[in-house]
């Protein structure tokens, strides 16, 4: 087994302006689907990256090249780094399918003031399944030895794995904000919609969990896959999370976003919960609520598109612990060559499910009343090939996890009629995702 050349090409963006752009050679080729059917199983413990949905997607270790960007220009200087890489790069694809050859894969800080890092990385190796392809590319920077990319072995690629390792000796304290103080930073949301000030905003809080040892994300990231197949299982740098909502994908011309805001909690009982989703889809606070985000993303998205399909009603997605107000809005991208699924990111962030409406307004008061810095919470994560296609969802049902810390996320949309209890209540539920992974029974 081969391990991959430790070297790599890592700089910040201001470093970036001196330095010769990097120069990968990358291949990819097709894999036995056997060889991908387990993608997690794959991953070493030293900073692995993932990004699956119902067992397919994209797993990686290794870093080729990596930038961090922060502030208002985080998005354009990471799309503008990413062009860089990839026509420097030589690339030999023998599968052609969105997320083969070069891949990056993305996160990002929410705020504009945010002074932490957002970060591109191109892996040494990725491992994708999608359907009946499977496929692992290889990436070597130029001028260091190819040998991962010449040798006829095909198991070359693969690295050592060693056992996952549970979370010890797990505490958990509250984060910034109490959960009284919280409600109460609510109902002064409340208030201001009350007055006139905006229509929405999204407030979140967070949780801080210990363990005795440093937490080896694989752990957290098999649980939920396992438990939300039909969401998102993304690790990337340190944030991780299976999120339901996709900030958008672009694929071939064409983007799709799903968006979510209006939310009720499970009970267990499927008879209850299927007449507490009939509920959820005639409330009128909640209907607001989606409507707010709906109209954020096709505004966003409509300067991009030359055609684009907003459905009237929302549906309920059934999660295992909520059920939300879901909307899927498609769309044809008017100029792939200028709109990358990056820069669509970025001008989709933050939509109203995450900031609220008018967004400057919501995001100011996010900034104001909310007690804590949401870091990479909420804020695009995913993915982009060389072509520019890709997938990035919002970090949602989220955590950090930094040495033996995770520090976990949770929000809720608030208008007119929302309750400071119930609010405090749907945040707990939507803390139990990443709560849940990082359990050991
Ligand atoms: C902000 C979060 O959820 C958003 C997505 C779905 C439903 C939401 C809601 O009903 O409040 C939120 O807008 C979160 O999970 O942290």
């Amino acid at each position: 087994m081969n391990q991959p050349a430790p070297s790599s090409t890592s700089v910040a963006l201001a470093e970036e302006a001196v330095a010769p752009p990097v120069r990968l050679v990358a291949r990819t080729r097709r894999l036995d689907v056997a060889d991908a059917a387990d993608l997690l199983a794959l991953l070493p413990e030293d900073a692995p990256v993932a990004w699956i949905r119902n067992g397919e997607g994209l797993v990686g270790w290794g870093v080729a090249a990596r930038v961090t960007a922060s502030g208002a220009s985080r998005f354009a200087d990471a799309d503008t780094w990413w062009n860089t890489v990839v026509a420097a790069a030589q690339v030999n694809d023998e599968v052609a399918q969105p997320g083969t050859g070069l891949v990056a894969f993305g996160t990002f800080g929410f705020s504009d003031a945010h002074t932490g890092d957002s970060s591109l990385v191109v892996p040494r190796v990725v491992v994708g399944r999608r359907g009946e392809h499977a496929w692992v590319t290889t990436v070597a920077v130029a001028g260091e030895a190819p040998a991962d990319l010449t040798d006829d072995d095909a198991d070359v690629w693969r690295t050592e794995v060693s056992a996952t390792r549970a979370p010890h000796g797990l505490t958990f304290s509250d984060g910034s904000l109490d959960g009284e103080t919280w409600m109460g930073v609510v109902a002064d949301a409340v208030r201001r919609i009350d007055a006139g000030d905006l229509d929405k905003v999204v407030l979140a809080r967070d949780l801080l969990a210990r363990a005795d040892d440093d937490v080896d994300v694989r752990w957290p990231l098999r649980r939920l896959a396992t438990q939300y197949p039909t969401c998102w299982t993304f690790h990337v740098d340190g944030m991780f999370g299976a999120t339901p909502e996709m900030l958008l994908r672009r694929e071939r011309g064409l983007v799709t976003s799903r968006i979510l805001a209006g939310t009720i909690r499970r009970t267990g009982d499927e008879a209850r919960d299927l007449a507490l989703a009939g509920q959820l889809a005639h409330s009128s606070k909640d209907l607001e609520e989606h409507e707010y985000a709906v109209r954020s993303v096709a505004d966003a998205l409509g300067p991009h598109c030359s055609s684009m399909n907003v459905p009237e009603s929302p549906f309920v997605l059934h999660l295992p612990n909520v059920m939300h107000l879901a909307t899927d809005v498609n769309g044809v991208v008017s100029d792939a060559a200028a709109a990358s699924s990056l820069k669509l990111a970025e001008a989709l962030h933050p939509s109203a499910a995450v900031g609220g409406t008018p967004t400057p307004t919501a995001t100011a008061l996010i900034a104001e009343i909310e007690g804590m810095d949401r870091a990479r919470y909420a804020a695009p994560v995913g993915w982009i090939d060389a072509a520019g296609d890709g997938e990035w969802g919002i970090a949602l049902r989220s955590g950090h996890v930094s040495g033996n810390q995770v520090r976990l996320f949770a929000g809720c949309g608030i208008v007119s009629g929302s309750e400071p209890a119930s609010e405090l209540a749907e945040s707990q539920a939507k803390f139990v995702p990443v709560r849940d992974s990082l359990a050991t029974d």
